[in-house]
């Protein structure tokens, strides 16, 4: 897909245990590079902040609970503006593009970084790619102003346009070169930071003085490291009207069922987050948490008890949930799209099947089951009020860090504030709701389902997956196939 590169991180260790794992920057590669002081500080608007520029030794602790004898972890570089930056405003040729999955508030990032690019740092000359990373050598570009892009928050999607797959590694560098662009801003999944690290590898390869930052997607919420990601609030907000659709349906008929498919390849926040804030859920399938429907403490027998006692019932399942089983059923081949993601089987379908298979066939039970699947819905929409404020502040930040010459970065908040962290952090692994913390165990009492675990699962999870005392800062998982433990909300 890229070319192959091995990434060398870059530790600063200080009194106290400190470690900070910083982000590359363009001098690391390039010598005697000039630096300009930064225009903001002309600027009217920001004239009245007091400290308006971040101290170049601020870092941000990726660990916050710690206990007397435990190592510090590790600090990332705070994001926010410099006094000294590595361009000036003319000299600038910056280019957007947006890769993967569309999510809320995609071009809310996109008008943030024209106009910040603009206001902030008096930036003329910004390109949109289009159609995602093949865009840079086979697709029209767009000027983009703070005039065009005026309006763009308030649509669902992206202006650019986006696609899977198409990275060829030379080609966008070549092009990037071609085009004389200096500031590349890729917004996009892990998928995508994946492709951005190669770039940046390339482009130092290549000694050219472009800064390359990332800006992380994803609906899922499965990027590791930052708080979580934009415009995932506004797909748990809108899986709450597919979740109410289900929940009037379902009480109104006998034993009526309503089995609601929300999106979720290999993370369930969303599902776990919808059903925690509707409270009309009885169930919620999620990929990390395995299940099965027969037997003692299966999901026929839970779903036979909440109909008896309350006549009807909700199920909301990620995606992702019971892959393993359905595959086991219908014996399909892997498939993969353009970029090497697994294709799913709709498990919704299968699982609505199953329940009335089950109900009506070998329990002869009347049951009326509504299947709504508002996958797609629920990350077409524009990003809500609180996700366009998020988005903002990274596309600030993300224009800050570039402009203070970092590259080989994406952004995001850690424990409240924006960091730049090194690709290679949010790409090792995946984030994922770990079923043995709390708000798992949150979720399980609001819904009362069973936990799908026997205890002897229990005790051998809790033996080998949790450290001995809990301290919840992602740093319980080495690779891919670990999860991250990450609460949201505590
Ligand atoms: N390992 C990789 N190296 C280079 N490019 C990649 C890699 N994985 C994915 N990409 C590219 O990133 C883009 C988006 O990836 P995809 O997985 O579809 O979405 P997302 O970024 O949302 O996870 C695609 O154009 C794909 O070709
Ligand atoms: O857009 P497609 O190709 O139909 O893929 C759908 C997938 O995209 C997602 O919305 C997000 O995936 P990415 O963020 O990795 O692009 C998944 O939840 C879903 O499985
Ligand atoms: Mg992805």
């Amino acid at each position: 897909m890229g070319l192959s590169t091995k990434y060398e991180p870059k530790i600063v260790t200080g009194d106290a245990g400190y470690v900070l794992e910083d982000v590359p920057h363009l001098s690391d590669y390039i010598s005697n590079l000039p630096t300009y002081p930064n225009p903001l500080q002309d600027n009217p608007a920001y004239s009245v902040v007091k400290q308006y520029f971040v101290n170049v030794d601020d870092t941000v602790a990726q660990k916050i609970v710690v206990h007397k004898t435990s190592p510090r972890g590790i600090h990332l570089r705070r994001a926010g503006p410099r006094q000294k930056v590595y361009f000036e405003s003319d000299e600038v040729h910056a280019c957007i593009v947006t890769c993967g999955g569309l999510c809320p508030g995609l071009n809310t990032v996109i008008r943030e970084i024209v106009c910040g690019l603009n206001y902030m740092y008096g930036v003329k000359r910004i390109l949109g790619i289009e159609g995602g990373y093949k865009g840079f050598y086979a697709r029209n570009t767009i000027p983009l102003t703070p005039k065009v892009v005026n309006d763009i928050h308030k649509r669902g999607g992206t202006i650019l346009g986006t696609s899977r797959g198409g990275h060829d590694t030379s080609k966008i560098v070549d092009s990037i070169q071609d085009r004389g662009i200096n500031q590349v801003y890729i917004i996009g999944g892990d998928g995508t930071q994946k492709g951005a690290s190669v770039i940046y590898e390339e482009i130092k390869r290549r000694g050219l003085k472009v800064a390359v930052a990332g800006i992380p997607k994803t609906i899922d919420n499965d990027i590791p490291v930052i708080d979580k990601s934009f415009g995932f609030d506004t797909a748990v907000e809108e899986a709450q009207r597919a979740i109410n659709a289900a929940h009037v349906e379902a009480e109104s008929v006998e034993n009526g069922i309503g089995v609601v498919k929300l999106m979720g390849r290999y993370s369930g926040f969303i599902a776990m987050y919808a059903t925690l804030a509707s409270r009309d859920v009885d169930c919620c399938l999620i990929p990390e948490s395995p299940f099965y429907l027969e037997g003692p403490g299966g999901l026929f027998e839970y779903m036979e008890k909440r109909l008896k006692e309350n006549g009807h019932m909700i199920i909301v399942m990620a995606e992702g949930a019971g892959q393993e089983l359905l595959s086991e059923s219908m014996h399909t081949m892997d498939q993969q799209d353009a970029s090497g993601n697994k294709l799913l089987q709709d498990v919704g379908l299968w699982i609505s099947e199953s329940i009335k298979d089950h109900f009506t066939k070998k329990r002869k039970m009347i049951i009326n089951l509504k299947y709504i699947d508002p996958t797609y819905m629920i990350r077409a929409v524009p990003g809500n009020a609180s996700d366009n404020v998020y988005c903002t502040l990274l596309a600030h930040s993300v224009v800050h860090g570039a402009f203070a010459g970092y590259t080989g970065f994406t952004v995001g908040p850690v424990n409240g504030r924006h960091a730049y962290i090194p690709f290679h952090r949010v790409t090792e692994k995946q984030n994922k709701v770990v079923i043995t913390d709390r708000m798992w165990a949150r979720l399980l009492s609001s819904t009362n389902q069973p936990s799908f675990l026997k205890p002897k699962d229990i005790t051998v999870s809790k033996r080998e997956k949790e450290p001995p005392t809990q301290l919840l800062d992602g740093e319980n998982c080495t690779d891919d196939r670990k999860p991250v433990s990450k609460e949201l909300v505590t």
